[in-house]
């Protein structure tokens, strides 16, 4: 009777792999035991060459990629479950080839901003997340001496708004809440992020006396044009409140500093002035701001609603050329979905707009109202597709190519979306890298297929984006999480269980 040896390595390759930052063939093989990395091959081996019954797949021509890091995603459970949940907003993300999520402290009920609330986060996405998923913790006023306990049950970093956050339960904090959240968080590993807009001060002499909580500047036309709503929320908002958080950041000039989803580029030449007098800050950009432009979003078409604004597309310009020009040292050193979905009656769209609730004979009032509708974009797990078609535009790449712009295409998606994001919430020796010892979080990116976003392949809750009907370049073929493959494009999930961890261990 033959013995059966379960094979203790599985192995994937390919002629195009991602591979600390450079595009290359490669061999990657996994122990099944740990789901790490054990060994990488900088060509083809052939599977005759590992003991006999190893799994084995040769994946060429498509690319094998780390598994992406949404760094900013908003699960939003427990409390508004019905806008998003762990179970529903993971597996968005590993359709998308994203193995990890670092979910937002605000939008659940109660947010993460005390230790308490932490752990009903922690129960509530028990057993139900289908990617890895980590957790920042929020600042509120009020709440300094919550930090270093969050800081020790896990938390990757902290978001704090300078304007309000669109949830009563999160308010915006003010220069003095700021001070003392940096005097705690100070020597800590961990990362201070904002939400930067801000209303400027009217006048100098006022100036003490305004609460950054005011509402945005008072519209001046109609409702439903996304002309009025974008001139309510101008770039100074986002200029005005990076310089109010410069201007403290002498206060803990160890701490890390972020600004999360820039969309001004009037921010990148403060930031990389800071930069350069050594203050340790970066920045993120999302998704739809480098897709999505102003002149093409029609009157009532609330999809495209988000805070900081999509805005004009020589803005867009600004953003990838930073990208472009600064790719190492940039300020923008991360690109992130700031995936914030609710429920369609709340982005009150019009009957014509796809996503609508009217269309289900429900009656919404104020519909197209870009100021009462939710601000908030879904796209978690849309972003390599979105960036791919992006820059397939943009640097006419030609499918399946291995030209120069496209190695340099794929190896900026990498590092923007993989190895930077897994380092800004210090997941730098654990994920973002198709490395020995490295968990073997694995995307295989077909970069060729073309593709429709329908409701079937928006596998979040409320099936609302602005990228649905548009056709994508680049299709995530498969995902593996841990060394184990748990989505496929043509099988769907190959578990009947979610097996994604909650990353809890303490940052490096
Ligand atoms: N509360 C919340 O999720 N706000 C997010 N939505 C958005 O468009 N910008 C944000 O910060
Ligand atoms: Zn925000
Ligand atoms: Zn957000």
């Amino acid at each position: 009777m033959a013995t059966t040896n379960i094979p203790s390595i599985t192995v994937v390759a390919s002629s195009r792999a991602v591979i600390s930052g450079r595009l290359t063939s490669a061999t990657v093989v996994i122990s099944r035991t740990t789901g790490k990395i054990t060994a990488v091959f900088d060509s083809i081996i052939p599977a005759a060459e590992f003991p006999e019954g190893t799994p084995y797949t040769d994946y060429s021509p498509y690319v094998l990629l780390p598994g992406l890091v949404d760094a900013h995603v908003h699960l939003n459970e427990p409390g508004r479950t019905e806008w998003e949940g762990f179970y529903t907003g993971t597996q968005a993300a590993a359709f998308g080839g994203v193995t990890t999520v670092i979910d937002m402290p605000l939008n659940a009920i109660p947010p993460t901003t005390t230790v308490a609330n932490f752990k009903e986060k922690l129960a509530a996405a028990q057993g139900k997340c289908w990617v890895d998923v980590g957790f920042y913790g929020g600042i509120i006023p009020g709440n300094a001496g919550d930090l270093k306990s969050l800081v020790q049950e896990g938390v990757r970093g902290f978001k704090g708004f300078l304007i309000d956050s669109g949830v009563d339960e999160f308010p915006a904090v003010g220069q003095e809440d700021i001070q003392k959240a940096m005097a705690e968080l100070a020597d800590e590993p961990t990362t201070l992020m904002f939400h930067a807009e801000m209303v400027p001060p009217i006048t100098a002499s006022v100036g003490d006396d305004v609460q950054a909580s005011e509402p945005p500047a008072a519209p001046t036309g109609p409702l439903e044009a996304y002309s009025t709503f974008l001139a309510s929320r101008p770039s100074a908002f986002e200029t005005c409140a990076i310089e109010s958080i410069l201007s403290m950041a002498h206060l803990a000039p160890n701490l890390q500093l972020h600004i999360v989803h820039l969309s001004a580029m009037e921010g990148i030449p403060l930031l990389r002035e800071a930069r350069a007098k050594g203050i340790k800050i970066t920045a993120e950009t999302c998704f739809h701001y480098l897709s999505l432009a102003a002149e093409e979003i029609r009157d009532g078409d609330t999809r495209h609603k988000c805070c900081p604004p999509i805005r004009s597309k020589l803005n867009q310009d600004g953003l990838w050329q930073e990208l472009e020009k600064h790719s190492s040292d940039g300020v923008i050193q991360t690109v992130v979905s700031d995936h914030s979905p609710c429920t369609p009656n709340l982005k009150l769209l019009p009957a014509h707009v796809p996503g609508s609730c009217s269309t289900n004979g429900a009656v919404v009032e104020d519909t197209g109202n870009f100021f009462s509708a939710w601000g908030g974009i879904s796209s978690v797990g849309m972003g390599l597709p979105i960036l791919w078609t992006e820059l397939s535009r943009r640097k006419g790449l030609t499918p399946s190519a291995d030209d120069e712009n496209t190695k340099k295409a794929l190896q900026d998606i990498v590092r923007l979306c993989c190895a930077n994001t897994a380092a800004q919430v210090g997941l730098q020796t654990r994920k973002g890298d198709l490395r020995v010892g490295f968990d073997a979080d694995i995307c295989v990116f077909d970069d060729s297929a073309e593709w429709v976003v329908e409701p079937s392949t928006m596998l979040f809750r409320n099936k609302c984006s602005p990228y649905q009907g548009r056709t994508l370049r680049g299709m995530v073929r498969e995902t593996w999480l841990r060394g184990e493959r748990v989505f496929s494009r043509d099988a769907g999930f190959d578990t009947k269980e979610p097996t994604g961890k909650l990353l809890l261990e303490k940052r490096v």
